[in-house]
């Protein structure tokens, strides 16, 4: 029997789908992932026996560079974090608040931002404003709106050999944005717009589509905002900007909040860092004191 690798794309209760090059190929889980707790997820990278006419056996999972409990998913490549311009208004609190949760998976974000053609003049410039100052920290910021979409040219080096979860609030216009790209995907941006926003409590499983030579989870990925998980020295090392800089805190361990000689805050009061970072910073250190012991 040889052994093959493939990628687990979608599970359906105890069957799962796994691509293997141009293939899917039918498996099982071997029996004692059950009692090893070993839970294979969409994402996931395993080996697997095929077994004449029986469903393919897998037999291994390969480690996870990362993974998320909701939606459950191993080896995210990139979150695009879509934001509309008005409507609901562009919201930089809320901007702060998914990067410093996604910034902890050592994934890639894209920034998106639609609805565009609904905003005034006024509103853009200071919408692009700001987010000049993320695309500087090394986030691919871009524009889309129905009638200005973004381009394939653009869209599919950004999109191929990743794994992408679509995130935002509901009504930013992410199965638009998805729409306008692939209106052949109709019925799948239905679905995921199904699975967006509504129906948060009933569990389901995510599903990877394939778009150019990349996929996308058909779920609205990162909705609990919550710290929950994230501890304080996670959050220190969640702002990029801040990173750089903190290395000439007098204090190695500096939290950036009432230290002396922080080098963070000086770079804040000289303007170097957007002072709305910090303050989000401060705000979300907070929570994370607040929060209640989990013992
Ligand atoms: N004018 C304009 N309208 C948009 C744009 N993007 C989305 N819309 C509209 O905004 C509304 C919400 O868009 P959706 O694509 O459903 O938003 P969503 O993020 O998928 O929302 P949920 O499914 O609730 O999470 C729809 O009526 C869209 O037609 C845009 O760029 N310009
Ligand atoms: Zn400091």
């Amino acid at each position: 029997m040889t052994t093959n690798v493939g990628q687990i794309r979608k599970i359906n209760r105890d069957v799962y789908e796994v691509q293997a090059g141009e293939e899917i190929v039918l498996c099982m889980g071997r029996g004692v992932f059950r009692k090893r707790k070993i839970h294979p997820k969409v994402g996931d990278l395993v080996d697997y026996e095929e077994d004449g006419d029986n469903l393919a056996l897998i037999t291994h999972v390969h480690e996870r560079k990362n993974e998320l409990v909701r939606p459950p998913i191993a080896n995210l490549d990139q979150v695009i974090l879509v934001f509309s311009a008005v409507e609901p208004a562009f919201s930089v609190h809320l901007l702060d608040r998914f990067l410093a949760v996604i910034e902890a998976y050592h994934v890639e974000v894209l920034i998106c931002l639609t609805k565009t053609d609904l905003a005034s003049e006024e509103e853009l410039i200071d919408i692009r404003k700001t987010l000049q100052y993320y695309e500087a920290l090394g986030y691919t910021v871009l524009e889309t709106n129905p009638t200005a979409p973004v381009s394939h040219e653009v869209m599919r080096p950004l999109i191929n050999g990743k794994i992408s979860v679509l995130a935002g609030q509901s009504g930013v216009g992410k199965s638009t944005f998805l729409n306008s790209l692939f209106p052949e995907l109709d019925l799948e941006t239905a679905h995921i717009s199904a699975a967006l926003g509504r129906g948060k409590h009933t569990t389901r499983h995510v599903e990877l589509i394939r778009i150019y030579d990349g996929w996308i989870a058909d779920s609205p990925g990162f909705s609990s905002l919550d710290f929950q998980t994230i501890e304080k020295e996670e959050l220190r090392f969640s702002f990029r900007d801040f990173n750089e800089v903190s290395d000439h805190c007098r204090f190695t361990s500096c939290l950036h909040l009432k230290e002396p000689k922080c080098a963070v805050k000086e770079a804040v009061e000289a303007g170097d860092i957007m002072q709305t970072r910090y303050d989000h910073y401060v705000q979300f250190m907070n929570e994370i004191s607040e929060r209640k012991p989990r013992y």
